[in-house]
C-alpha cells in the first residue's frame, strides 16, 4: 500500500511544490513507484514535471468532482517511475464547488483507494492556505509534512497549522501523523538561516521529528520549473540537487509509526 504524504503549510511561496516534485523524482529515481498529486490549482508542481497544462483534457478538479476516475488523469512523466496527477486552474473552482458536496473531505481519499496499491508513495501538493483543497490531502494522507522557509516570520501560522492537524485528526482520519518538517531555502551566508533552523528545531522539540537534511537557497531550483525539469534531470550536480536527494533518502528511512500500523491494517 502506497505511503500517501500530504505536503502542506497554509504560507505561500515556502517550498511546498519544489519539494513535492523533487522528493518524488529522487523516490522515483531511487527505485520507488511514486504517484504526485498536484492538489493547487496554480498547478507548478504540474508544470515542474515538464506537463503542458494546456494539453490536458482531465485534471484532479475533474476526479474531485467525481467525473473521472484517477486513473483517467494520470500521466507518465520523464522520469521512469513518476507518475502525475495533475492540476489546471480549473482546480480552483472545486474549493468553491464541494461546499455543499456530499463526503466533499473525502473525494480525494476515495479516488486514491483503486490506485494505493500500485505505488511504494504518493506525494500531494497543496495550495497556500487550509480550504478543503487542503483537507482533502490531509484526509487521504498517513502523514504530513510541512516544509517551513527560513525567513523572519518562519514560525508565524505553525501554531494554527498544527491545530488543523490535530482537528483533521479528530474528525476526518485518527491514523494522520506528522511525518516531519522540512526547512527549505536556508541561507549560509546569514545569521537568520541559522536563527531560524535553531527555533524551528526547539519549536518542535520532542513532538515533531524536524528532518536533518535543510534545504539551502540555491538558484537552480528556481530555473529548474521554468525547463519543465525536476532538479536531478535540470542539474543533478548543484547543491540543491544533493539536498533534495538526501531528503529523500531520509523520509524514505523513517516511517512514523502511525504509518506503518495503519499500512499493516491494510495489507492483513
Ligand atoms: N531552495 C530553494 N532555493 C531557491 N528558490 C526556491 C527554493 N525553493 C523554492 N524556491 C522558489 O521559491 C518560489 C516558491 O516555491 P514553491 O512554489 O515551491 O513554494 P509553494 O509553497 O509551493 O508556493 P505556493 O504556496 O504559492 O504554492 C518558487 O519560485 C521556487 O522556484
Amino acid at each position: 500500500m502506497g505511503r500517501v504524504i500530504a505536503i502542506v503549510n497554509q504560507k505561500g511561496g515556502v517550498g511546498k511544490s519544489t519539494t513535492a516534485v523533487n522528493l518524488a523524482a529522487y523516490m522515483a529515481l531511487a527505485g520507488r513507484k511514486v504517484l504526485l498529486v498536484d492538489g493547487d490549482p496554480q498547478g507548478n508542481a504540474t508544470t515542474g514535471v515538464g506537463v503542458n497544462k494546456r494539453e490536458l483534457e482531465g485534471c484532479v478538479y475533474h476526479v474531485l468532482m467525481n467525473e473521472r476516475p484517477m486513473e483517467a488523469v494520470i500521466r507518465a512523466t520523464e522520469i521512469a517511475g513518476l507518475d502525475l496527477a495533475p492540476a489546471t486552474i480549473d482546480l480552483a473552482g472545486a474549493e468553491i464547488e464541494l461546499v455543499s458536496a456530499l463526503s466533499r473531505e473525502f473525494r480525494l481519499k476515495r479516488a486514491l483507494e483503486p490506485v494505493r496499491s500500485v505505488y511504494d508513495y504518493i506525494l500531494v501538493d497543496s495550495p497556500p492556505s487550509l480550504g478543503l483543497l487542503t483537507l482533502n490531502g490531509l484526509a487521504a494522507a498517513d502523514e504530513a509534512l510541512v516544509p517551513i522557509q527560513c525567513e523572519f516570520y518562519a514560525l508565524e501560522g505553525l501554531s494554527q497549522l498544527m491545530r488543523t492537524i490535530e482537528m483533521v485528526r479528530e474528525h476526518l482520519n485518527p491514523d494522520l501523523v506528522v511525518g516531519g518538517v522540512v526547512l527549505t531555502m536556508y541561507d549560509a551566508r546569514t545569521n537568520l538561516s541559522q536563527q531560524v533552523v535553531d527555533d524551528v528545531r526547539s519549536f518542535f522539540a520532542g513532538k515533531v521529528r524536524v528532518f536533518e537534511t535543510v534545504i539551502p537557497r540555491n538558484v537552480r531550483l528556481t530555473e529548474a520549473p521554468s525547463h519543465g525539469k525536476p532538479i536531478a534531470l535540470y542539474d543533478p550536480g548543484c547543491r540543491g540537487a544533493e539536498a533534495y536527494r538526501e531528503l529523500a533518502e531520509e523520509v524514505m528511512r523513517y516511517e512514523p509509526a502511525g504509518a506503518r500500523q495503519r499500512a499493516a491494517g491494510a495489507d492483513s
